[in-house]
């Protein structure tokens, strides 16, 4: 089976991304997604999306999987990476006040262009309850992390120090007690110093994501971020967030919705690589 791909990347996350207007690939095997997205045997990235037309007349589903084959319901990065590819491939138009509706598994998403990037509305967030208990390698003792669902499920993690945060070993997987159902991607935070800087808070993080490993970046684990760093800062604390992460910077603004319930929108950049086709 021949696949025509294009890689794109979202703050250094990357995507091997397909585009399948005829649902040719609805077939594709978690095994197939795993070697595309297989550095040394395949294409290579943190994770594999394939546009398809979905129920909606001229919307488009997000199909997007782990590197591991398994399907995830959100990725913030990604449907970044997604809207640039469709502007690309012309399949979608998008105007400099309009958004685009996108369907994903969790749910539909509406994305605006800001700046030379893309701002997503992810939606409102649910926190987990419980305190689940994190242990990295580099971490001399397990830490307290707040479950967030963001569309996909996240531990947020407060560690002390940039020293702390540039020591942690995370090519394993960090242990949590208990274990999250569906599993979790775990975000490890540390706070900008100063945490607040005109107006606008400044936290660093790393991830270990759910399906694949660490990666430079995670969109819905900067929304985490920013929703547990208000959290813990209290009432005065700012609704725009720069989250750093490995591969650049994105944003995290919580305000209200078009439901009037509050929302988190993340903001960055999306780029295309480069095109090519690989033989399964
Ligand atoms: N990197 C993504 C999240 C991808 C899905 C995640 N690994 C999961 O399994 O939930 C992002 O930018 O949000």
């Amino acid at each position: 089976m021949r696949i025509d791909f294009t890689k794109a990347h979202a703050t250094g996350n990357d995507f091997v991304m397909v585009f399948d207007p005829d649902d040719a690939l609805h077939e594709l095997a978690p095994q197939h997604v795993a070697q595309l997205c297989d550095r040394h045997f395949g294409v290579g990235g943190d994770g594999f999306i394939r546009a398809v037309p979905s129920d909606d007349e001229g919307v488009w589903f997000m199909d997007y999987r782990n590197a591991d084959g398994s399907a995830a319901e959100m990725c913030g990065n990604g449907v970044r990476a997604f809207v640039r590819f469709l502007l690309e491939h012309g399949a979608v138009t998008l105007g400099e006040v309009d958004s685009l509706p996108i369907v994903t598994r969790a749910g539909m998403k509406h994305v605006r262009r800001l700046g030379d990037g893309f701002e997503v509305d992810l939606g409102p967030w649910r926190l987990e309850g419980g305190e689940p208990l994190v242990h990295a390698r580099g971490l001399e003792v397990a830490r307290p992390g707040l479950g967030i669902d963001m569309g996909n499920p996240h531990v947020v993690v407060a560690l002390a120090s940039r020293e702390e945060l540039d020591a942690l070993e995370l090519t394993s997987a960090p242990a949590i007690d208990p274990q999250p159902p569906y599993g979790a991607n775990i975000d490890f935070v540390v706070p900008g110093e100063p945490l607040i800087r005109e107006g606008a808070g400044h936290v660093a993080m790393r991830v270990f994501e759910r399906g694949i490993g660490e990666t430079l970046s995670c969109g819905t684990g900067a929304a985490a971020t920013a929703v547990a760093v208000r959290h813990w800062a209290g009432s005065g604390a700012p609704s725009l967030w720069h989250v750093t992460v490995p591969g650049g910077e994105v944003t995290a603004r919580l305000d209200a919705g078009t439901d009037g319930i509050e929302h988190v929108f993340l903001g960055g950049p999306a780029t295309l690589v480069y095109t090519g086709n690989i033989t399964l």
